[in-house]
């Protein structure tokens, strides 16, 4: 029966134990979209993760939504990438990029005055969350079908950069309502090109872009974020067992790593039937503890755990743990916004 500290295989990477640090948006430490030195000491600190996923990261200028959230297109950010990897890897570390396209949920303030592009024109109810003053979503422009195949090679080429930053892998964001999980809802998804309509149809951008980037790392080096809840960011999906069963079930046929996946505590929880339709590695997120994560492992129900808010707050997660040791408490007033506080600040376990 697997526990939290005992090493996994993960496509073609070993980790040294199943606790993982999930992808957490922190908009910040990311001046002109490059990152920055404070946020190679906030990923050093958490280097004794099994695997760290990083934040959600830009493949196109096109796919941003947030302030101060890094890209991967240009050699500038690969290269404030690469001190980061090479830091965490001295630090005995393992660490994948996550490529994003934000697609509807962004604003022409930040796309130079452009419309979002998503696969319909149909805006998302809400705001632009973290942009001040809050905004209302604009209806975005739905993609030409002769564009699509310009996201793919973002994508594409962002695995490229990210295999130059020295990444030990990518995982491709397909989750929470941005441009893939867009494409897959039917909700957001009206089109009546061959990328829309029927599940295979939705599915069909997210495979390819999985495919373009195990073309660039091979397949075990390769993850995906998935929200099967299909809940946020006002996407929705009128069959999401089927569609997600699809997905998963693709996603095993190629072999990728891992899937991450986010709502594995939900009552709802498409967890188990995912797990089993993938056929691979299954990290489960979303407001685990530590006992919790230990049953889910014990269950079955998933074969590592992806922890958010208690890696904010505890650099050294994995440590506390083994020690049963307090945690520190998060200060979500500082989860987003400039500056070390909140940050790189949190104390320790003392030695
Ligand atoms: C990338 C995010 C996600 O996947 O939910 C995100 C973006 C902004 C704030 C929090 C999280």
């Amino acid at each position: 029966m697997p526990t939290l500290f005992d090493p996994i295989q993960v496509g073609d990477i070993q980790l040294a134990n199943r606790i993982i640090m999930a992808p957490l948006t922190r908009c910040r430490a990311s001046e002109g979209r490059v990152p920055n030195d404070l946020m190679r000491e906030y990923y050093v600190q958490r280097a004794s993760a099994g695997l760290i996923l990083t934040e959600a990261t830009s493949v196109t200028p096109m796919g941003v939504g947030y302030p101060d959230t890094p890209g991967i297109w240009s050699d500038e950010q690969v290269a404030g990438w690469r001190k980061i990897t090479d830091a965490v890897h001295q630090a005995g570390g393992k660490i994948m990029l996550q490529l994003w396209h934000v697609g509807r949920v962004s604003d022409p303030f930040y796309l130079n005055g452009e419309l979002p592009v998503a696969p319909s024109a149909i805006a998302p109810n809400g705001h632009v969350s973290l942009m001040r003053p809050k905004k209302p979503y604009v209806t975005p422009r739905a993609l030409e079908t002769n564009e699509i195949a310009g996201i793919v090679e973002a994508y594409r080429k962002g695995a490229e950069n990210a295999k130059l930053a020295g990444f030990d892998g990518v995982e491709i964001h397909g989750a929470n309502g941005y441009l893939l999980d867009q494409f897959l809802q039917d909700s957001s998804n009206k089109r009546t090109d061959n990328y829309g309509g029927s599940i295979e149809n939705r599915a069909r951008l997210l495979l390819e872009v999985t495919d373009a980037v195990i073309a660039v790392w091979g397949a075990g080096r390769v993850g995906m974020h998935l929200a099967p809840r299909a809940d946020a960011h006002d996407v929705g999906d009128s069959q999401r067992a089927d569609t997600f069963g699809y997905v998963a079930t693709q996603l095993g046929k190629r072999g990728i790593a891992f899937i991450c996946a986010r709502e594995a505590q939900a009552d709802d929880s498409l967890g188990p039937q995912l797990k089993r339709q993938f056929g691979g590695v299954y990290i489960a997120n979303e407001q685990f503890s530590q006992q919790s994560a230990a049953k889910a492992l014990a269950d079955g129900v998933a074969d590592a755990v992806a922890f958010g808010v208690p890696y904010i707050a505890n650099p050294d997660l994995v440590a506390r743990f083994k020690h049963n040791a307090p945690l520190n408490a998060a200060k979500p007033e500082l989860f987003y916004g400039n500056g070390a506080e909140g940050y790189t600040d949190y104390p320790p376990l003392a030695q």
